[in-house]
């Protein structure tokens, strides 16, 4: 992860090649990056983007998923709970700028901000049903409270990844912008969120929010049970065995 400050914003750049996938310890210094920023007074603002060329994240890392030791895979969830706690609640503004595809985990961090800007010609989506798994219920409020119910159903039924265009049509992400001036209109944005007393906007955001965040601290360890229940049945694993090969096959096809 590269962090930096430019004056009052934090900057993190998703940098694990070849795809930003997201394991147990990059979760664990993600986390420890964001709250880091967050509890330092000085920072307003946290703009999120990728420093590989063509993706924002790959989403969770399915290794961590396929064949996984249970203990290790509890803590994976704990990460990835904690990350969007992190994220939804930040108390700081946050955009994110999406210069590449965002699957699955890598379009919820994306939706866990408060603005989301994307360069076109890539896709975005929780696509998990794809996999043959299904996304949580906070993965599906966060979706929902961003495009509305039916139009979440749908694209969660399916596992379906927008394009740049339809992501923006459907309200997924708020502005296409060419690549090299991702970074640029991501400050412009922060800069009208910072047009607004810090207090406010907060207090705002936090009355839009905190029921969704209460709900998964209240479920969090049934929530971590049905995680790793369910990953760990056969049908599910071959599912995923089966999801790795296809991935596999369309890199050499
Ligand atoms: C009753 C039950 C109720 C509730 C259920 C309870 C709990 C919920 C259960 C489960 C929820 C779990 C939630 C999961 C969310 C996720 O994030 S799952 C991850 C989904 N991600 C994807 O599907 C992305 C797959 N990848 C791609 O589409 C492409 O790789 C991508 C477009 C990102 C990049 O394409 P390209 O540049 O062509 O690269 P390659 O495809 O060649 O990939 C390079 C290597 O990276 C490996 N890889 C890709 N993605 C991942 C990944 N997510 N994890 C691990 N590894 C990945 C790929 O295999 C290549 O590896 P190789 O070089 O061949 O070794």
């Amino acid at each position: 992860m590269l962090t930096f400050k430019e004056s009052c914003i934090g900057v993190m750049k998703l940098s694990k090649p070849p795809v930003n996938s997201l394991n147990l310890e990059y979760l664990t210094e993600f986390n420890i990056a964001i709250e880091k920023l967050e509890n330092d007074k000085s920072c307003r603002g946290v703009i999120i983007t990728s420093a590989l060329p063509k993706i924002f994240s790959a989403g969770l890392d399915i290794l961590e998923m396929y064949q996984p030791n249970t203990d290790r895979l509890r803590q994976f969830w704990t990460q990835v709970q904690q990350l969007w706690i992190n994220l939804y609640g930040s108390q700081v503004a946050t955009v994110a700028a999406i210069n590449g595809h965002a699957p699955a985990g890598g379009c919820l961090v994306s939706l866990s901000c408060d603005y989301r800007i994307m360069a076109p010609n890539y896709t975005i989506g929780l696509n998990e049903t794809q996999l043959g798994i299904v996304a949580p219920f906070w993965f599906s409020d966060t979706i929902t409270n961003t495009i509305g119910f039916r139009k979440a159903e749908r694209a969660l039924q399916l596992g379906y990844m927008f394009t740049t265009d339809e992501a923006k049509a459907c309200g997924l992400i708020d502005k296409i912008v060419p690549p090299d001036q991702i970074m640029a209109v991501a400050h412009e944005e922060m800069k009208k969120m910072f047009a607004v007393p810090d207090f406010a906007r907060q207090i705002t955001k936090n009355q839009c929010r905190k029921q969704f965040i209460d709900k998964l601290h209240a479920k969090r360890d049934a929530d971590t049970d049905n995680f790793v229940n369910f990953i760990t049945k056969d049908s599910i694993q071959k599912a995923m065995g089966k999801y790795l090969e296809s991935l596999k096959k369309r890199k050499s096809g």
